[in-house]
C-alpha cells in the first residue's frame, strides 16, 4: 500500500515554500521470480533549495535506491514511478521520471550531480585525476579551460592541493584524499542538487567530520542543495537542516534536525537514537533495536514496523498511517506518535 496521493496527507516539507525537488508517490520495484520486491514504497518530500537534507535508516531499508531515483538512476530493471519535479532556479520545472534520454543525461551532473555508494573504487585506475576531469567536461561539451581552473578552486576548497592530486593516479591518494576529489569532480559542471550515498562510509573518524564541515562549507560557496544519504545518524545530525528517517522502504519521520534529535515522535527514529553508538556515551546506553528489517517482498501489514513497536495496537497490523503534522516542518508516520514522549523514554543526547 502506497501512502503516497491522498492530497490530505501531509508531505515531508521544510517551513520554506522554494523547492528545488518534490518527490510524489516515488516508488521503487523489483519483478522477482519470488514476487515483486517495492525497494521504495511512496515517498513523499520535498526538498529545499539550499538546505542539506540527511536520509538516515537501517541497512537494506532503501536509502540507496531512493537516491538513485532522485537522478531516474535506478539499476536494471528496476521500475521507477511516481514523479520528481526538478525546479531549477531559473527555467522551467522538469519531471526527472518523465525525460528523454538525452536531457537526462545532461541533467545527471549538470543539474543534479551523484556520488555513489562505493564510488571511491569506481576511479579508472590507469586515468590520472587530472583525465577524470578533463573527461567529464568534455563529455558534457564543457570548455575544458575553464573548467579546470574550476576544477582547481574546487579542489583548494576540499583542502587539497590541485597540482599534487592532479598529477596522481588513484591509487597514489588516501581514501580520504580520493573521496574529495569525487565531491570536486561531482561539481564541475556546477550542478545545483549534489546526492551523496554513503560518502565517508570507507573513511575513518577523523576525516568524516572534516569532509562533513567542508560540505557546509562548499553549500554556503556554491548555493548548493544537498541530500546526504548515510546510516551514521550522529554524522548527519553535525551537518544537515533536516532528516528524514527511512524504515521499510518507507519514510517514518521527518524534520528539522532538532526536531529528529530532541523530540523524536516515530518509536522506530526513537528506538534509532537510543542504539546509536555515540563515541561521547557509554556503551550501556546502547539498545540494539529489536527483531530485524523487512524483507521488500513481505513487508509487514499496515505500519511496517508494528511487529517491532512497543506502542502497537491492533490497528496498526491493519491500517497504513498516513504522514502526520506535528508542527509545521515536522511530520510522522505513525498512528501513536503522541503517545510516543509519554511512554519511550529518549536515552541518548546526540550531539551537534
Ligand atoms: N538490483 C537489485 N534487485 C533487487 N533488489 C535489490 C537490488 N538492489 C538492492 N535491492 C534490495 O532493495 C532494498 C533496498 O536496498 P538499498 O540498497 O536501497 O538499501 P540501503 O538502505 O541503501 O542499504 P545500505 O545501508 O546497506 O546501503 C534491499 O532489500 C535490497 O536487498
Ligand atoms: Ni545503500
Amino acid at each position: 500500500m502506497s501512502r503516497g496521493t491522498d492530497a490530505a496527507s501531509a508531505v515531508g516539507t521544510g517551513s520554506g515554500s522554494d523547492h528545488v525537488l518534490e518527490c510524489r508517490d516515488v516508488t521503487v520495484e523489483f519483478h522477482m521470480d519470488r514476487g515483486t520486491s517495492k525497494v521504495l514504497n511512496g515517498m513523499d518530500i520535498d526538498i529545499e533549495r539550499n538546505e542539506i537534507i540527511g536520509i538516515v535508516g537501517e541497512s537494506g531499508s532503501g536509502k540507496s535506491m531512493f537516491a538513485s531515483a532522485l537522478l531516474d538512476a535506478v539499476v536494471e530493471p528496476g521500475v521507477t514511478s511516481g514523479s520528481i519535479s526538478y525546479r531549477p532556479s531559473e527555467g522551467d520545472p522538469v519531471d526527472v521520471l518523465d525525460l528523454s534520454t538525452d536531457r537526462l543525461r545532461q541533467l545527471r551532473w549538470e543539474e543534479i550531480s551523484m556520488v555513489f555508494q562505493g564510488a571511491l573504487s569506481s576511479f579508472n585506475p590507469t586515468l590520472k585525476l587530472r583525465g577524470h576531469f578533463v573527461e567529464t567536461l568534455d563529455a558534457h561539451g564543457y570548455d575544458v579551460e575553464t573548467g579546470m581552473e574550476r576544477t582547481r578552486e574546487l579542489l583548494a576548497d576540499l583542502y587539497l592541493d590541485p597540482d599534487r592530486v592532479l598529477d596522481s593516479y588513484p591509487h597514489e591518494l588516501s581514501g580520504g584524499m580520493k573521496q574529495r576529489a569525487l565531491i570536486a569532480l561531482s561539481l564541475v559542471l556546477e550542478p545545483e542538487v549534489l546526492v551523496m550515498d554513503e560518502p565517508t562510509a570507507a573513511l575513518d573518524l577523523l576525516m568524516q567530520r572534516s569532509i562533513v564541515s567542508l560540505l557546509s562549507d562548499l553549500r554556503d560557496k556554491y548555493d548548493l542543495t544537498m541530500v546526504f544519504i548515510t546510516h551514521d545518524l550522529p554524522l548527519v545530525t553535525k551537518l544537515a537542516d533536516r532528516i528524514g528517517v527511512l524504515y521499510a522502504f518507507e519514510l517514518a519521520e521527518v524534520g528539522r534536525t532538532e526536531e529528529i534529535l530532541r523530540s523524536p515522535k516515530h518509536p522506530y527514529t526513537r528506538a534509532l537514537l537510543n542504539s546509536t553508538p555515540d563515541i561521547e556515551s557509554p556503551l550501556e546506553e546502547m539498545r540494539p533495536i529489536d527483531g530485524s528489517a523487512p524483507d521488500p517482498v513481505d513487508v509487514p501489514s499496515g505500519c511496517p514496523y508494528h511487529e517491532r513497536c512497543p506502542l502497537a495496537t491492533d490497528d496498526c497490523a491493519t491500517v497504513t498511517p498516513e504522514m502526520e503534522a506535528a508542527t509545521e516542518t515536522h511530520d510522522i508516520a505513525c498512528h501513536h506518535w503522541n503517545r510516543v514522549d509519554d511512554e519511550i523514554a529518549l536515552t541518548t543526547e546526540v550531539d551537534r
